[in-house]
């Protein structure tokens, strides 16, 4: 919030891009049309109903208090009683519909907040998943607004039950201005000082409250890092590991100091000071003025019983227009998913917003959609990386340094390197994730940045090094390969069979409908070898579809021997045709590609046939020379 408060001030979102400035409150209530116009409009409507119903409900006492004294001595049945029974009636009907009101109200307000809670989360992921790149979505910031959109900050409440207190609080407001509006029955001045009063006082308790509300969410870092700690224990994907390491303390441990030092602000209470008191002085000096006037005129018999009645009521009833307490608090909280979600919603829009850049002026290309290269859109001569520098925005060290690649289309590749060379990087980049910082990558020698990064994402297949398991059904898992394409069994068949995937379907008690996770019903979890060929069977169903490009990050490190045996028989099946690229510690599975480049510094240091690479002596001949005596180690021991 932090975060949230400085791009306020600034005019600019937190996550990046320009937005309204809003408190929560007021974008709470720019939301709601967007929610249901019809709805909002309906409650609209009944809050108004129901505030008028307040002034005539005191209206209605002191008509019924005036007529009492006339009717005590002469009976029901006189003229009198039979005016206090009729003003009993109106009294009674005004009740009624003043209770019949509230479940009304609150049926409305209830189906309105479920509205506005599917809005909020439908805003925060189409604003989440609008980049086309990566960047936009890196960072503690976007991941702060993340949690508040999701209701997730520390002490804040559901964004339906602000809309539930809304109507209440709007409700109130309103009969404190009726209240206010019946005083002048008793004198044009009378409303001043209780309305000043009030309000300056309910002022300074808001803005206390807001104070509060900003600097809890001001600590979400910290927040977020004991919300981690805490999913780790209570989510399943941590069990394994949290026993074997005895994590268990640790975690509880680390999660209560992280969540005490982050709520730390939100506990320190305020106390009263100066100002305080003299908000409450004021308040009794302004009761003060208008209360004994009020009684010498009424005792006087200056002012009727009836209008006496009103304006007492309507003196106490002006307290509506100051601070009410938890119903402020709880709109104040709960609406806090709203500018958090409408910031989210600008993700990704305007210039740059993408997280990709334009292609540079004078590149002799335009930046609209150009014609697609041949083959589809795939290369039919080669994909370069012409001096490519690349950095991430959170670290000082470019990732990759003018680096010159080239890979002949249809033919395979295999990168190869230390841990954090850079190889995945090359990846994110080829799949326009990340646009380079200098340098280009061109595709038949059109720049990538001149094609639209969906279209030509459609010609990339990947298995990511931490490719995702959708807890969902075998065929989904495998169908997210071509989402738009129709369902096709064939296809779905022969990428399975090719990934060697069909016997993990055949195993499965549903076959291509089973849920691949226990938390659902029907479901099962399946090993990280048979992930892996699910996961390649996705990519391939792409291939199926068209993609001509196949990237394999880590293709074989859940394989076992056989498993691994079998990929490289099927390599030249699997990649026949594709423009492949294979990154791979493993050497076994790197010899199979056409060529290999070691990458070192940010840019290729070897590159050549896996013999000519042995036979230069360099880096990858020693790593290779240390792999197979390890595994020749391991056969003999
Ligand atoms: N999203 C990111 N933000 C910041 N730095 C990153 C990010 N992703 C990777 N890096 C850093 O960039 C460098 C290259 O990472 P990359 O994943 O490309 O290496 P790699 O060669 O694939 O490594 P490995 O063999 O371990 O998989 C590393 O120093 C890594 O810490």
């Amino acid at each position: 919030m932090r975060g949230l408060a400085r791009a306020r001030s600034s005019g600019k979102s937190a996550a990046g891009g320009p937005v309204s400035d809003a408190a929560p409150v007021t974008a709470l209530l720019r939301l709601l049309p967007t929610a249901s116009a019809r709805l909002t409009g309906g409650l609209a409507a009944l809050v108004l109903l129901d505030a008028a119903l307040a002034p005539a409900l005191t209206v209605a006492i002191g008509a019924l208090a005036g007529r009492l004294p006339a009717a005590a001595g002469a009976g029901l049945d006189s003229a009198a009683g039979r005016g206090v029974l009729t003003a009993f009636g109106v009294l009674a009907l005004i009740y009624l519909a003043n209770v019949l009101m509230d479940p009304v109200i609150a049926g409305t307000s209830t189906r309105l907040a479920r509205r506005l809670a599917a809005t909020v989360s439908r805003m925060t992921m189409r604003g989440t998943l609008r980049p086309a790149g990566q960047a936009p979505l890196d960072g503690p910031r976007v991941a702060d607004l993340l949690m508040l959109a999701q209701g997730r900050g520390t002490g804040q409440l559901p964004v339906g039950l602000a809309v539930t207190a809304l109507p209440r609080l709007i409700a109130v407001r309103l009969a404190g201005v009726s209240a206010a509006g019946l005083l002048l029955l008793f004198a044009w001045w009378a409303p001043i000082p209780l309305v000043v009063a009030w309000v300056v006082m309910g002022r300074r308790q808001d803005r206390a409250t807001r104070r509060a509300a900003d600097s809890h969410a001001g600590t979400t870092t910290e927040l977020r890092r004991a919300e981690y700690l805490r999913s780790l224990a209570l989510e399943g994907a941590a069990a394994k590991e949290i026993r074997v390491f005895g994590l268990g303390e640790w975690l509880v441990e680390h999660f209560t100091r992280a969540w005490l030092t982050g709520t730390r602000e939100l506990a320190g209470r305020r106390r009263a000071d100066v100002g305080d008191l003299a908000c409450l002085a004021g308040l009794i000096a302004a009761h003060a003025l208008v209360l004994v006037p009020l009684t010498v005129a009424a005792a006087r018999g200056d002012l009727s019983v009836a209008r006496t009645t009103i304006c007492l009521q309507a003196v106490l009833g002006t307290a509506s227009l100051g601070w009410l307490g938890d119903l402020q608090w709880t709109i104040t909280r709960a609406a806090a998913a709203a500018p958090a979600a409408r910031r989210l919603a600008e993700l990704g829009r305007g210039a740059g917003g993408s997280g990709l850049s334009p292609l540079p002026v004078g590149s002799g290309l335009s930046a609209g959609p150009v014609k697609a290269p041949a083959l589809g859109g795939a290369p039919a001569h080669a994909i370069r990386f012409e001096a490519v520098r690349f950095r991430y925005p959170d670290r000082h060290a470019p990732t990759l340094d003018r680096l010159d690649l080239t890979v002949p289309a249809g033919s395979s590749l295999a990168l190869v390197g230390d841990n954090g060379a850079g190889k995945t990087t090359v990846i994110k980049l080829l799949a326009r994730l990340y646009d380079p910082a200098a340098g280009r990558i061109t595709t038949d020698g059109t720049d990538l940045r001149a094609l639209p990064p969906d279209s030509w994402r459609r010609h990339i297949a990947v298995v990511f090094q931490d490719f995702l398991r959708y807890e969902l059904s075998a065929r989904d898992n495998i169908r997210f390969g071509a989402v738009d394409a129709a369902p096709d069994r064939h296809a779905l068949a022969s990428a399975a069979r090719r990934a060697g995937a069909d016997a993990v379907l055949d195993g499965l008690p549903d076959g291509w409908d089973t849920p691949l996770s226990r938390r659902f019903t029907g479901g099962t979890d399946i090993s990280g070898g048979q992930w892996q060929r699910i996961a390649l069977a996705r990519a391939l169903y792409a291939v199926e579809h068209g993609a001509r490009i196949l990237v394999l990050d880590e293709p074989t490190a859940h394989l076992d021997i056989r498993a691994e045996a079998e990929l490289y028989e099927q390599f030249l099946d699997l990649t026949r045709g594709l423009t492949t690229i294979l990154v791979s510690h493993r050497f076994a599975t790197v010899r199979l590609a056409d060529r290999i480049c070691f990458l070192d510094g940010g840019r290729v240091a070897e590159e050549g046939t896996h013999d000519e690479l042995l036979a230069a002596g360099g880096r990858y001949a020693r790593s290779f020379s240390l792999q197979a005596a390890t595994l020749t180690g391991e056969a003999h021991a």
